[in-house]
């Protein structure tokens, strides 16, 4: 498997490419699935072979393998997907529990039965429910798990340009209960000026629209509430960070003005609804406007806010348990 060397150049320090340069992942043996966006960092930049150079100065690449196709399990948003015929490489072969990859379907095989993190998820345990649980991993002492996580995260997100500096974040990794394989995670910035409660967040293909983003954003606002922190996520928001963000809040501000804090004030200021949420002023704002429930007199209709509750029964609760929180610091 490729390991990340420290003497990287710029360029593939940000890795933003136009259009998208692997056409598949093949994450474990069994999924397989389209990259969203391209991105040159997993590559030699003068070869377009895989593989940067290790510490020593050696390079880590090898000629393409191309394997059978299995048939793709996961639909992906197609309009995501932009056409290129600048292809680098067909095939992306990634390990489903420590993010290392390689262009060798054996090599992932053989990979796969030995790799360590199959038996264990890396880092303490912050929270453990019958179906998942998040572990918080430290960039600093994990730095080739983050490293990769971070390169993997890229083929699925437009504007990200962080992978090899992880020393200064944290990731909260939520595992699959009973498989112990990472499903989604956020990163948190040790040294945020604007003490954002997320640097980035990815549901890993195979288990988005499971409501997992949703929890773990619920999981952030956890963190920060506790630090005593009015916070939000790192801005700008991707396209699906925008709408999924916008359902979380929504739910946050519905909440409560209907069942908590503020159903029974006559007046409400923007500090009182961040009191009560835990949001930042601005992302207060966007809700309520997104919500429409904002009258010529700047008053907060009431109905619109219980229509939308009607209307989105799923997004009405909060999916993370307290009873289940295990926090340490
Ligand atoms: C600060 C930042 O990091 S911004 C970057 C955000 N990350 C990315 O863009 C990376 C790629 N995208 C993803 O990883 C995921 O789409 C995430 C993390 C944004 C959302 O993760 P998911 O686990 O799929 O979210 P979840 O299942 O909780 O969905 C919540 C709601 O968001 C909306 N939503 C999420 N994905 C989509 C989508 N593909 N299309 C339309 N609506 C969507 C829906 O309203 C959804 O609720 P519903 O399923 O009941 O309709």
């Amino acid at each position: 498997m490729e390991k990340q060397g420290k003497a990287v150049s710029k360029d593939q320090l940000y890795g933003i490419l136009e259009t998208r340069n692997i056409e598949h992942v093949q994450f474990g043996l069994e999924q397989r699935f389209p990259t969203w966006y391209g991105s040159t960092a997993y590559f030699q930049l003068s070869s377009r072979k895989l593989g940067v150079r290790d510490p020593d100065g050696r390079l880590s690449s090898r000629d393409l393998a191309h394997v059978g196709n299995k048939s793709a399990k996961i639909k992906v948003e197609t309009q995501l997907i932009q056409k290129s015929n600048d292809i680098w490489l067909d095939t992306l072969y990634v390990c489903e529990y420590c993010f290392k990859y390689t262009d060798d379907a054996s090599e992932l095989q053989q990979h796969v039965a030995n790799c360590p993190h199959r038996r264990k998820g890396l880092g303490r345990l912050q929270y453990r429910s019958p179906d998942l649980s998040i572990r918080k991993v430290h960039g600093k002492q994990h730095t080739l798990f983050c490293q990769c996580l971070c390169l993997f995260t890229k083929l699925f997100l437009d504007n990200k340009s962080m992978y090899f500096k992880v020393d200064h974040y944290d990731f909260y990794i939520a595992y699959e209960a009973q498989t112990n394989k990472p499903m989604a995670f956020f990163s948190k910035d040790l040294i945020s000026y604007q003490k954002n409660n997320l640097a980035c967040i990815l549901t890993l293909p195979p288990y988005q629209r499971r409501g997992l983003g949703t929890l773990l954003m619920e999981f952030s606002y956890k963190l920060s509430i506790r630090e005593g922190l009015i916070s939000g996520p790192e801005l700008p928001l991707s396209p699906f960070g925008l709408v999924s963000y916008l359902k979380f809040w929504s739910s946050l501000v519905c909440n409560q003005f209907i069942k908590g804090n503020l159903s029974d004030r006559g007046r409400v200021s923007l500090d009182d609804i961040s009191q009560a949420t835990g949001m930042r002023a601005g992302d207060i704002l966007q809700t309520l406007k997104s919500l429409k429930c904002l009258t010529t007199r700047n008053e907060i209709s009431l109905h619109a806010l219980r229509q939308w509750t009607k209307d989105n029964k799923r997004h009405s609760g909060t999916l993370i348990n307290d009873d289940f929180m295990i926090l340490d610091d």
